[in-house]
């Protein structure tokens, strides 16, 4: 279902901005001019069905902000815009529990809410742990996340916050606080530094100490921010944010340096990292299946290079569905690799000659034109020269195969 976002704004080249950038983000905008009509709109549905409500402050029939306390009190994360340059307005909407507020003033109000409304739906798979031993200050903090869509966790002390980390694997960020009884905050960083990496999880240290040495001790210590209390709600969604963001945006990286560009299916260099992994639990049986597509040339040559490119994502595709439990990549042009560990070799032969038929009987559909591909596979479970030892084997067998007539399985 494609989630819901109520604007209540009467200022019409606004509105109209504001709906297309929600259309675009793959939301629906439900338009309303004045808080009259926007709850008359809301009687009418639930609250479930929308992501957040975007809220001008000023509008005819609510000059003061009434339109976001209903919005609130709707149970809708509530995005705040305003004209007003007054610092009390600013105030009296801060005190309010919305999501954030952004200036009609800046040009970049239409940038930041396209990006505020993406993580409003990314948060809610986004976990982040508090540990505070105030319990006032934690629950403040959790609850400005919530505003947020995060998933929060609290924990009253250092040694709590470790068993939460056990528990949960979802948590992408912590907020540690330095002075907890037990273990301090930096030592429960530097704990946590021997499991998870700076690329896997964000940590933000916090403390109302007046000492101008603990931000550095906290970022050398492995934290990646800090922030003095008592901080602003703006200051603690910038930091709460970038750190996030940061992390998807090593996600990111990480996933395009791992997949293949064409397919989108592991890559060589990923396929060997994967196999590395896998062979420190020294497996009792492996196996190794190279992937060749029979005369593959020729689809480029009869139908044209798009053609053998749509063959190669569609075969990727099967690809992925039939060895999802087992480590599959494209190597390299018409080339896909499978590795099993801990499978009979029987088993192992069984799935490959079955996956070979599959190849046999697919046919593909290129631009109404019918086109059959086969493919031919070596298979080994020679393993005493370690990966490369396999690779030369299957490649061995591979060539058997295509030197026998080619849509076949050869092993050992
Ligand atoms: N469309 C497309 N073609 C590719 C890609 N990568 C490699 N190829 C083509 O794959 C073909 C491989 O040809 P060959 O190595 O001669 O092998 P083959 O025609 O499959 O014949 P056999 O393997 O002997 O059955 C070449 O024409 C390459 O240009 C790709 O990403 N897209």
């Amino acid at each position: 279902m494609q989630l819901k976002v109520l604007i209540v704004e009467d200022n019409y080249i606004n509105m109209e901005l504001m709906r297309s950038l929600i259309q675009e983000a793959g939301l629906t905008p439900i338009c309303t001019g004045s808080l009259f009509e926007a709850q008359q709109v809301f009687s009418n549905s639930a609250p479930e069905e929308f992501l957040c409500a975007v809220v001008d402050y000023c509008i005819p029939d609510a000059p003061s902000g009434e339109a976001i306390d209903f919005a609130i009190e709707s149970f809708l994360p509530t995005i705040v815009i305003t004209a007003s340059q007054d610092d009390e307005v600013r105030i009296n909407i801060l005190k309010k529990n919305i999501v954030d507020y952004i200036s009609k003033e800046s040009n970049q109000m239409f940038e930041y809410l396209t990006r505020l409304l993406a993580r409003l739906d990314k948060n809610k798979k986004v976990g982040v742990l508090v540990v505070e031993d105030s319990r006032i200050q934690r629950s403040a903090m959790t609850s400005l996340l919530r505003r947020h869509n995060f998933i929060t966790f609290e924990a009253a002390n250092a040694e709590q916050g470790l068993q939460v980390f056990k528990e949960h694997s979802n948590i992408k960020l912590a907020i540690i606080d330095e002075n907890m009884p037990g273990m301090s905050g930096i030592q429960m960083i530097a704990k946590l530094r021997e499991t998870y990496n700076e690329e896997d999880l964000g940590i933000i240290g916090i403390s109302g100490e007046e000492n101008t040495g603990l931000p550095a001790r906290f970022i050398r210590g492995g934290a990646n921010d800090y922030m003095h209390k008592p901080y602003s709600h703006e200051e603690f969604f910038c930091r709460v944010l970038q750190n996030v963001e940061r992390l998807e945006n090593i996600e990111t990286i990480r996933r395009v340096a791992n997949s293949d560009f064409l397919t989108g299916l592991p890559n060589r260099r990923h396929f060997f990292t994967q196999v590395e992994t896998i062979q420190k639990t020294e497996p009792e049986q492996q196996s190794l299946a190279i992937i060749d597509i029979d005369h593959f040339k020729n689809i480029n040559d009869t139908y044209g290079h798009d053609c053998g490119d749509y063959a190669l994502k569609e075969l990727a595709v099967i690809v992925a569905d039939y060895f999802s439990d087992y480590s599959a990549a494209r190597f390299g042009g018409e080339e896909f690799c499978v590795y099993f560990a801990n499978v009979e070799h029987q088993k192992v032969w069984q799935v490959m000659e079955a996956f070979r038929q599959t190849i046999e009987q697919k046919e593909l559909i290129f631009e109404k034109q019918s086109i059959k591909c086969t493919v031919s596979i070596g298979l080994t479970s020679y393993t005493e020269e370690g990966i490369n030892g396999m690779l030369k084997s299957a490649d061995k067998h591979l060539y058997t195969a295509k030197n026998n007539g080619r849509n076949q399985v050869v092993t050992d």
